[in-house]
Formats: structure tokens, sequence, C-alpha cells
């Protein structure tokens, strides 16, 4: 008895003091529940068609809420890639439905090859336009893409982050990634507050994109140019595309291990609104509990699209490239003593190479040894037609 009357006393103390916290600990939970979004929101679907059905609504929402103007339009980061062209083929089908017009909206492309014609078929300008751009309303002056031919390639980046910052950043960055959890052409060892930039390709990228240069790795270009992790992380939403079990790993190291360099999909988990949207073999390396945890999430109705309420607009705070505080070495004066003038333009790119050339990026020859098992299959470009796999993306036959 004398212990019954103890418990009972000691329950019904912290009962008390839980109605006591009540008031202090209310602000709190009516925050949470006004911002849903301020966390890594993974939405899990069977298959690729789920997959873009759903990223397409979501784009069309995310538009039609934000309501664009000439004078405020929606910008939009766009990828290339296999998995995003469907994509692509739904907006432009909703386009000619009447249900979405992209005449307010400004894109800018993640990449480009570097030394590849506008007009070359495997270009991203070319993917772009075949897919996407010539089906909409979109006009051409609001189309941004790097251009991989330009005679100076670092006044060309600079330029491109130019850009973004005059429109005031990017609402909605939409990304896909690649095996070894690269997003646009980030490699591994890229720098986390990297921008726009020249990157050489690691091996793995290589021999993945040379399916689309007829298998002939020696074809592929060996360097692009890339919006930073750092120009994706300053977009108020991200959106990535996962699909198929050779991107399993890559999701995995993203979405379970902490942030790191070497798979830097992984920086997503300091943005405050990330959304990754996976078909079921993209899970595969993830845990049980993992994917349990995010679909109870969307079963839990918070979900960004169809339930939550809007996102909260954040001011823009990105001002591009700080010009240097001293005169350069190589600035002489002028005879009468005063520096020389520099135009605004070039004095961004001046600092922008200056740091290019600081920061000399990591780019292994071939990542392929980190990719163990199922993840080989993110090689799939060469090897896709010789292999098989199957439905747990644990073992590769060969045919
Ligand atoms: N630069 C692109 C990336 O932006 C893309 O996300 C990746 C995956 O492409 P896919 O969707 O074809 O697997 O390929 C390339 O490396």
């Amino acid at each position: 008895m004398e212990y019954i009357r103890v418990d009972l006393d000691r329950n019904f103390g912290i009962g008390r003091m839980r109605y006591q916290l009540f008031p202090f600990l209310l602000p709190y939970f009516l925050l949470q529940s006004k911002n849903p979004d301020v966390i890594m929101r993974v939405i899990i679907r069977e298959d690729p068609r789920e997959v873009s059905v759903y990223i397409a609504d979501y784009i069309i929402s995310r538009i039609k809420a934000f309501n664009p103007t000439p004078e405020q339009p929606f910008v939009l980061g766009v990828p290339t890639g296999s998995s995003p062209e469907l994509i692509y083929k739904i907006l432009v089908q909703r386009h000619r439905a009447g249900e979405i017009s992209f005449k307010n909206v400004v894109t800018f492309n993640m990449d480009e090859y570097v030394g590849l014609p506008r007009d070359h078929p495997e270009s991203y300008h070319s993917f772009m336009y075949k897919h996407f751009f010539s089906h909409v309303d979109i006009p051409p002056q609001n189309i941004n893409i790097l251009d991989g031919t330009a005679t100076d390639l670092v006044a060309e980046c600079a330029s491109f982050e130019a850009r973004i910052a005059r429109y005031g950043g990017i609402e909605l960055f939409l990304g896909g990634v690649g095996p070894d959890g690269h997003i646009a052409f980030n490699e591994p060892g890229s720098s986390l507050s990297s921008r726009t930039r020249v990157k050489t390709l690691a091996y793995d990228t290589i021999l993945a994109n040379s399916r689309f240069f007829g298998g002939d790795t020696d074809k592929v270009p060996r360097m692009a140019m890339t919006v930073g992790i750092q120009t994706i992380m300053d977009s108020r939403e991200v959106v990535i595309v996962a699909t198929g079990a050779h991107k399993a790993f890559a999701v995995q190291k993203g979405l379970e291990d902490g942030i790191n360099h070497m798979w830097t999909l992984s920086a997503l988990q300091l943005h405050q609104h990330p959304l990754v949207v996976c078909d079921r073999d993209a899970t595969l390396e993830l845990k049980v509990k993992t994917v349990r945890y995010f679909e109870s999430i969307e079963q839990a109705g918070t979900d960004a699209r169809t339930q939550g309420p809007a996102l909260v607009y954040r001011p823009r705070t990105y001002v591009p490239a700080p010009l240097p505080a001293k005169t350069p070495k190589s600035q002489q004066p002028t005879p009468d003593g005063t520096p020389e003038k520099t135009p605004k333009d070039l004095r961004i790119n001046t600092e922008l190479h200056r740091r290019a050339l600081e920061e000399e990026e990591l780019t292994p020859d071939s990542m392929s040894s980190r990719l163990v098992d199922s993840a080989i299959g993110g090689i799939d470009g060469a090897l896709k037609s010789d292999l098989v796999f199957d439905r747990m993306g644990t073992r590769i036959t060969t045919l």
C-alpha cells in the first residue's frame, strides 16, 4: 500500500508539472505545426512514373501559389539527365492541357559541358529545348544556361551567379543525383561552400554519362560548368529526384550518414526545405526504420504539397562575391596617382578567378572503390545492357 501511495504521489506530481509547463510549451508546438517543412522531407513512391507525377504536381502547385508576374517571376532551377525527362514530359502535357503557364517563369540550368556547342545533340542546351523549352510558353529571354563555349569560362560562371542574384535568388531548385551522390556536377570532394565554377568530371560520371555518347567514354567532355553546392543551398527550396536501385547507395549516404563533401547530396541536411522524392528501388539501402519514419510523416498529414501550409518566405540575403578590400598587386596606379577604375562586372570576375585559383578542388580519378555491391549499378551507362538488377538491388548478375 505504501508503495502505491508513493507512486501515485509521484505521478500526480509529474502530471501537475506537465499542466504547469503547458502554456510555455504551447508556442513551441504551434511553431512546429506552422513550419512542418523545416525538415528533410522524403516522399516515397512505387516507381519512376509516380515519382515524376508527384514532382510535376509539386512544381505546378508551387508556381501557382507564387502567382508570378513579369516583375516578379518564379525562378526555377532545372536539371538534365534521364531522371527528370518524364517530369518534363508531364509538365508539357499539363501545359498543353491549359493547367500551367511558364510565361512568368525564369529558369537557371544546373550545369553544362565545357566545349560542347549549344547545338551539339548532347549539350544540355539541346536537352532542355528538346524535352521542355520548345514545348512550353517560356520566353527565350527567361532561359539561363551556362555557355560551355564561352571564351572566358570564369567570367561566364560569375555572370551566371550575378544573374541569379539579380532575380533575388532561386525559388525552387529541381535536381537529380549521380550514383556517387553528386548533385549538379558537384563531384565527390567538392567544396560545400562552392559557387558556379568549372569542374573536372570524376571518372565515374564520365562512365555513367557515356551512355549519351554512344557508350564511348572518350567522347564525354572532361570538364563541365556547374552551379556550386552553396548556389543550390541558397535556393528557397530544393527538390531532388532519385529513381532506380543504382541511386540507392547515394540516397543512403545522403540521408542517413553525416554531412560529407564526398557525398554532396548530404549537404541538403543543412537546408531548410529539402525534399527528396524516391522510388521504392532508390530506398533499397535505407534502413527499414528510416523508410517507415518518412512514410509515417507523409501519412501524418503534413505533406507539404497537399496538406501543409505554404512555405514561409524568407528574405534574400545573398550578395555576389565581396570585392577585395586591398588594391590588387597587378593593378598599377595611374600616372596621376589615382587607382585605375575597374568595371563592376570585371571586379566580380577577378574575385571569382582569384578564389578559383585558391580553391583547387579534389577530383579523384575514380571513386568506384567507394561504391560497393548494389551501388555498382550506378555505373549503369556502359553496363546497362549487360546487367540485370534484382529487386533487392543487392546482387548484380551478368546475362
Ligand atoms: N550533371 C548531371 C546531374 O545533374 C544529374 O543529376 C546526374 C544524374 O543523371 P541521371 O538522372 O541521368 O541519372 O547526371 C549528371 O551528372
